[in-house]
Order: C-alpha cells, then structure tokens, then sequence
C-alpha cells in the first residue's frame, strides 16, 4: 500500500481539449504523457518522484483504456531496457526514476539505447535528489548526459513549462533520434498550479500492434561494426539535429533586456530562485520581469553555441547558474568563448558556491557579488554601502539537539538490531555491511551497527571480500532489504555468496513493501495486488539460488529468536552462506492500513482493542538500559517529580503503537520487569465496563490507604 493513494486525483488525467488542470508537477506529467501519445510507461520509484510510479499505478485503468502499457519495473536498468521498444517502432514510451542512483543503476542500458537511438520519441525522466534534505550522495545526472550523448531537458518549475516540455522532449527525441532526458527536481515533482488541457491520443501504435507487426533493423543494433557507425552519427547527424530542433523551437528563453552589459544563464530548473532572489535584490518584479538579460536553459545538454555566442555579443560580464559540481555548463561555455576569441568576463562557481543547494539566500548572495564586481550601479544603495552591521546569526547548534534519521516507531527492523546487539555482546563486535533502505538507520545511535552501504541490494556483496582464512574463525554480518534483494540482491549478493563459496552471514530484512521509496508492493509483499503479481517467498527464491542455511523468522519482534538465531548462524559449522530471511510488516504501512478500518469499526460501534505498552514508574530504576536497546520514538524520559529520586523513570507516550518491542527487548536481555501491557478497548462489552469500574474503585482505595500512610511534611 503506498504512502499516497491517487486514486481520486487520477480521474483529472481524463480531462479533454480547453479544460482548465490544477494539481501537482507529478500529475502534470502524467496527463501531459497521455495528451502525446505515449505508447508505454515505466520506472523506479525513489524520492522525488516516487509519487509519479504511485500516480501511474493508481491510473492504471485509464492509461490501459488508452490502450498504453504500464510497468513496475524491477530496476532502472529494466525501465531503461524497456524503452528499447522505441528503437525500431514509430511508438513512444517513458520512464521515471531517481537520479542520480537510478541512473547510475540504468547505465548499461542507457548506453546501449543510446548508441543505436531510438525512432518512437523515449523520455526518462528522472528525478533529482539534490540539495537539503537529499537521501543520496552529492553528484549531477549530467555527466551521463555528456558521456552517453543523450539530451537533457530541465524545465522551468511551473506546470504549463513542464507539460510544454513532455511535448518537447517527445519530439526533440524523434527529431534526432536520441533518448532525453526530462530532470525535475523535488518542487517540479510537488509544485502546485494550472494548466489547460489538451485530449488525451491513444499511440500511434501500440505495443500491441508492435508485437503483431514486428521489426528489425540491423543498424540499430549494437554489436560492432554498427556501433562505429552510431558514434559517427551521434556526432555528424543525431546531435546537430537536436542542436537545429532546440534553436528552432526556442527550447531556451530569453528574459529581461537584451542591452543589458551584464547577463546570466541559468539552468530552468533555478529559474524560480533566481527570480525571487533579483527580486530580492530590487531587479526583478515578482512576474519576473527584469533590467537583466537572462538566457534559460530548459535544454542544458546540448549547448547550442551560436546561441550561447549570441547571448554573449556585446556583454561584459556573464553570471553561469547552475548547480553541483562539477561546472560543466560554465566549462562549456568559457570553451566556446575562448575559441571565439571573446574576452568577455565568465563567473560561475566563485561568485556562487562550489557545491550545495542553491537556496533562495544562497543565491541572493551570489548574484549580488557578481553585480557589485561587473554592475555596481544596478544594485540597490543598500546592497552597494550598507550601514547596517549584518545581522549575527546564532549557532543553532549549541541550542537544538541533532535528530538523526532513526527507525519509526514499533518499527520491526529495531528488534533484528537490538538481537544483533545482544549476540555481540555475547560473541564482541563484527564486520557489519549495511545496505540502502529503512534498515541503514541501524548505523545511527543507540545501535551503532554497519560500516558501510556501496549501492541497492549491494549489502552482502560488500561483505564479499571478507574471508576468514581461521575455521571458526570471526564472519562479517551483511544486510539487505526486501526492496533491495528483488532490485538486484537476488543476483549480485544471494548468487554471488553461493558461488563464491561465501562463509558469511546475511540477514535480509522483509517488511513486504519497498518501505523506503514510499511503501510500494513489490514481489515479496503479502497484500494482493489488482495488477501485479505479489506473495512470492523470498525463502523460496533463496533456496533456489542455492543456499542451503536458510532460517525464517516470521515474528522479528521475537528478540530472544532473532538473538539465538543469529547467534547459531555465526557459529555453525555449516559451511556455505547462512541466511536469515527476518520478516514483519513496515509499522508505518501497517498503521496506514489499519487505522482507517480501526476508527471505522469504532465508529461503528464494534468494540476494537488496542495493546499499549507502559513502564511502571515505581519499579523502574531509572538506569535507562531499556532505550539503550531500542531507540523508539515514543520511549522516552519523564521526570517523576519525587524529591528522593534523582534519576528520571522510562515512560512511553500516546504515540505507541504496541508493537511490544520494549517489552520483547527486555525479556531477552532479562532487563526489567517493570514494562506492561495495556489494552484500550473501544466500545466495551456491558461486562468489561463492570469489571473494569470494580479494579478502578479496588485501586482508588489502595492507593489512598498508601497515600494515608505517607509522611506528609508541612
Ligand atoms: O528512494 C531513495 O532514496 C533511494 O535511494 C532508493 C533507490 C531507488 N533506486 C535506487 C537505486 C540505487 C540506490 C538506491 C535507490
């Protein structure tokens, strides 16, 4: 069950011709798919545009009606391959995933669509996790771009540019005969507004008629000596196409007063922060008019460099806006100045930083260096000799505490690491590979467990080099999730333990949805699903990929089993990877699919029982070894208010879901008695609101005969 459901949304991708669309840049896209004919979709999800996967698979129904075939690929990769059914079929087709790691995963693929090309229009769209808040590495998609030679579109952040833009990119596709790339960042994904709609067209030919009708062409083929040929046409044909495409159609805007000395060119997608920050500056209203000439890459690869030279003509000085690093955008451009002869002046990365997020201060401060060096006269008085002593920002540091990512709360991944803690302290530390997922919180405190993650499904292949030449000797632990083993584990991490005679262990951590990317289905997961096929046991694909030591844990909240187990794979003298498949549904999920039934059968009047977990504050000690050993969110600290007792008591608060891992994790360190169970039950039964009233009244009178008995001081 994923994080959103778009069912309701989706119905507005049935729109037709003048009708007026507002919603968001994800649903943007999809209808402006639809209105151009694509033939199939398909993708990865991933934030940001893991709610454009959701979108399409709630549209399911009407993309199927337009007779367009949908896809949840198993990898980049296979969304990549996918779009080979554009290579030699007039068909158009899409994919999404995350950049920079789904293209990175998609890579092998992309370079072979890439060097045969593509006749049906081919998008990728590939959404960019960069900047603040970011859950990947720090890198640009835009060197893939360069070296596979595939264009790379990056439109303005507003709905009717980014729908204008599918269409773009279609054709520019099918004019040269190169897949494009389509980059929207987070606030394209999720930016609200409007549009006006065109109808939908069914494909100009389906996959279906494809299949019925099919075709060949060995020149599209890559396989020597077609693939010298590609390289030439990239270059002689395919690339000056794109070139002629992009300047005719104006893909790039012109903004602002072209008289102007100075000038600025920016990436599309920095368009809205540049705006607002000339506003801020006084140079700009807020409909983006501008003394500034401003030169808008909705295209950023290729550079077309007359247009460049032309912007260029007469300037003094050019502000490049693009960013991460590298500067490949303003190396182009100085590389086209020089060879011109130009000695204009070119800032980029200098005036503006090296890396990190261009946010809306971020950038205030960049253009106003750049126009205090090239255009002094342009700035504000205020911004050219300020008065004003800067305002002294505090160091937030000292005063908030840090908030690490951590696991949910009852979250079933906490109690596999709170075993994994247990076994060390019995067996001492281990080389632990971690992977990417949920599960990689387990390096943050109070775990402290993993050294390393390399890549999705990557966990146990980066535990590979690791062989221990002393029988019995110490093995490294590894990770991987349930999303990550259908990914790619399966193969890269599962079959190559088998092969290589592995002798280590490896726990893969099953939740039944990829949880990660925003809780999709994937073939694991238990839930059916109308459209794909799920409910297929990893164990079993396991076991097929030749591992002999396989144990299932069907209950991870069960520590004491998770603790033996583990303890037995890390001992046995069974030769041969050991694998533990620890399965229990993602509580986020899990809450998102039983609170609405719960507050309806409340609602109802059906009584409904809900576990709650509490700590006795008179029998706790106070020493805090419970959190130690768990980290949930709503296990805290309270304040008892006792003079005679220094130390603050356990306490678990209202956001408790009674996954009883605090209570499990105490059992198996034989920590503390001073957990219970609580039920809170709706609607009671006649017998229950009895029984319940007697205990009530039973311990009102026991605790005022205590409260009697206690020295009172005046
Ligand atoms: O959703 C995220 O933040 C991810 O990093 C998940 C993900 C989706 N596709 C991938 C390919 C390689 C590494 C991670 C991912």
């Amino acid at each position: 069950m994923a994080e959103r459901s778009f069912a309701k949304e989706v119905q507005k991708l049935k729109k037709g011709d003048g009708e007026t669309f507002t919603g968001e840049g994800i649903l943007a896209i999809t209808k402006a798919l639809l209105e151009n004919g694509v033939g199939y979709v398909g993708g990865y999800q991933g934030s940001p545009i893991s709610h454009l996967m959701d979108v399409l698979a709630d549209a399911q129904e009407i993309l199927g009606e337009l007779g367009v075939h949908f896809e949840a690929s198993a990898s980049e990769a296979t969304a990549t391959a996918m779009l080979a059914a554009s290579v030699h079929y007039p068909t158009r087709g899409a994919v999404t995933y995350k950049s920079v790691v789904g293209t990175n995963v998609a890579s092998d693929a992309l370079s072979n669509l890439a060097s045969g090309g593509v006749t049906g229009g081919s998008i990728i769209i590939v959404g960019e996790d960069y900047g603040e808040g970011s859950s990947i590495m720090q890198e640009r998609t835009y060197a893939f771009a360069m070296k596979s030679q595939v264009w790379m579109l990056d439109p303005r952040p507003n709905l009717p540019t980014i729908v204008k833009t599918v269409g773009d990119a279609f054709e520019l596709s099918e004019a040269s005969n190169t897949p494009v790339m389509l980059q929207v960042g987070i606030r394209s994904c999720h930016v609200h507004g409007s549009f006006t709609a065109s109808d939908n067209k069914r494909p100009e030919l389906t996959v279906s008629d494809a299949l019925e009708n099919p075709k060949r062409k060995l020149d599209r083929i890559v396989l020597p000596p077609a693939t010298y040929i590609h390289e030439q046409e990239k270059l002689t044909k395919r690339r000056p196409a794109a070139e002629e495409f992009i300047l005719e159609r104006g893909i790039n805007e012109r903004f602002g007063t072209p008289a102007s000395k100075i000038g600025l060119v920016i990436t599309g997608g920095s368009y809205n922060t540049v705006i607002r920050a000339l506003n801020r500056l006084d140079l700009a209203d807020i409909y983006g008019d501008t003394q500034i000439d401003i030169l808008c890459l909705n295209c950023v690869y290729p550079l077309v460099d007359s247009q460049i030279l032309d912007f260029c003509e007469g300037k003094d000085a050019v502000l490049v806006v693009e960013e991460g690093f590298p500067n490949y955008i303003e190396q182009q451009i100085s590389h086209v100045l020089y060879k011109a002869g130009k000695s204009i002046k070119l800032e980029g990365k200098g005036k503006l930083p090296m890396g990190g997020e261009y946010t809306g201060q971020v950038m205030v401060d960049g253009l106003a260096e750049f126009l205090q060096d090239h255009a002094p006269g342009l700035l504000p008085v205020t911004k050219v000799a300020t008065n004003e002593e800067p305002v002294a920002i505090p160091d937030l540091t000292d005063t908030l505490p840090a908030r690490p990512p951590g696991f949910c709360t009852g979250c079933p991944e906490r109690p596999i690491f709170a075993a994994t803690k247990l076994v060390e302290e019995e067996l001492g530390e281990h080389h632990i590979s971690s992977d990417i997922g949920c599960h990689l919180f387990s390096i943050m405190p109070p775990f402290d467990l993993g050294a390393t993650t390399m890549g999705y499904g990557l966990g146990p292949a980066s535990a590979s080099a690791f062989r221990n030449e002393k029988k019995g000797g110490r093995r490294s632990i590894s990770f991987v999730g349930d999303g990550g083993f259908w990914h790619n584990g399966l193969t890269s991490s599962i079959g190559n333990a088998v092969f290589n005679k592995s002798d280590n262990v490896i726990i893969i951590v099953d939740n039944y949805y990829s949880a990660a990317t925003g809780g999709q289905d994937i073939l694991s997961s238990r839930a059916t699903n109308k459209t794909k096929e799920t409910q297929h046991s990893i164990v079993d694909a396991v076991k097929g990929m030749g591992v002999k030591w396989v144990r299932h844990i069907d209950r991870t909240y069960d520590v004491t089993k998770m603790r033996d187990t583990l303890t037995e794979a890390l001992t046995t003298p069974e030769e041969g990877p050991k694998v533990i498949v620890a399965s229990s549904e993602c509580m986020l999920n899990k809450q998102r699919r039983v609170k609405p039934e719960m507050a309806k059968a409340v609602k109802d009047g059906k009584r409904v029982v809900k576990p709650r977990f509490g700590v006795d504050e008179d029998v706790c000690t106070g020493d805090h070894a419970c959190m130690r050993l768990s980290g949930c969110p709503s296990l805290s600290v309270k304040d008892t208010g006792d003079p005679l007792r220094d130390d603050p008591v356990a306490s678990i608060d209202q956001t408790c879901v009674g996954c009883g891992n605090c209570g499990e994790v105490a059992d198996a360190a034989v920590l503390c008695p001073s957990f219970y169970q609580a039920e809170v039950v709706s609607n009671p039964t006649e017998r229950e609101k009895r029984s319940a009233s007697r205990s009530q009244r039973l311990m009102g009178w026991l605790q005022s005969r205590r409260d009697a008995k206690r020295i009172v001081y005046a």
